[in-house]
């Protein structure tokens, strides 16, 4: 198997908060990494260290063998970190196309006529293409996780950070999601997934890992770490 993404021992400190306490971690090629954690445990900041919207106070972060530790974000994006944000973020006033093209263009520097192919399959492959002219803001909760899927994915990723893809969504339409991630990851793109929705992620991640306070909980194999009684204890408020 081939390693896409290590962190090795990466920390960040918010003034005396140390939200990331020491984390390492992989991520092997076309793999599905779940990350669970309750409330403030780090989990968006983790994804922020690895996009590069904010830098580690110490450690190493490498991608495809590469140490990007000190590139910016917008040089990982076009070296293949894609992202989704927790509250998605379209521009309103542009349409869902138009959205899409500034993930393509600005986001990932890919040649005009390229991109507007690249949109044009994202937004087939995410179901919006019947919605491409449509004013971002005017969308359903659904299509606005749609959108913030399909803006990642005009980026073409190679690593894809879905952050709470899943939160808000009615059971049909988690589900329909969770389709149209499975078959992302049928394609090859390799992903970090934080999501509170457990069943929404049990469906796609290979493995699991467990933040708690900036550090790891527990990880591996997804029904370990579900039974694990620390996990069971911190995460879930469970008696193990
Ligand atoms: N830029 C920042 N400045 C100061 N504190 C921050 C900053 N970003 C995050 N924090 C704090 O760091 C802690 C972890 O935040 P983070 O968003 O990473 O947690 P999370 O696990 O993603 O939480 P949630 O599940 O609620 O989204 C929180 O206490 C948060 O208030």
């Amino acid at each position: 198997m081939t390693m896409l993404l290590a962190l090795n021992d990466v920390h960040k400190s918010f003034g005396a908060l140390k939200v990331t306490d020491g984390i390492s971690l992989s991520v092997n090629q076309g793999e599905t990494l779940g990350i669970l954690g309750p409330n403030g445990a780090g989990k968006t900041t983790l994804f922020n260290l690895i996009s590069g919207d904010i830098q580690p106070d110490q450690g190493s972060i490498t991608f495809g063998g590469t140490d990007i530790s000190g590139l910016p974000a917008h040089k990982r994006c076009r070296l293949g970190v894609g992202r989704s944000y927790q509250v998605p973020q379209p521009y309103s006033g542009l349409t869902v196309f138009e959205n899409c093209l500034v993930a393509a263009t600005a986001g990932a520097q890919l040649p005009e006529e390229e991109a507007y192919v690249v949109c044009h399959d994202v937004l087939q492959s995410t179901g919006l293409l019947n919605k491409a002219n449509q004013l971002a803001g005017s969308l359903t909760l659904l299509n606005r996780k749609r959108l913030e899927l399909a803006r990642a994915l005009c980026t073409r990723p190679k690593l894809l950070l879905l952050d709470e893809i899943a939160g808000g969504l009615t059971e049909h339409e988690a589900k329909a999601l969770v389709d149209e991630i499975k078959a992302i990851k049928a394609r090859g793109v390799t992903m970090i997934w934080i999501e509170h929705v457990v069943h929404a992620l049990l469906a796609v991640a290979d493995r699991l890992f467990v933040l708690n306070f900036g550090a790891r909980l527990a990880e591996g194999a997804p029904t370990d770490v579900m039974n694990d009684p620390e996990v069971k204890r911190v995460y879930m408020g469970l008696d193990a």
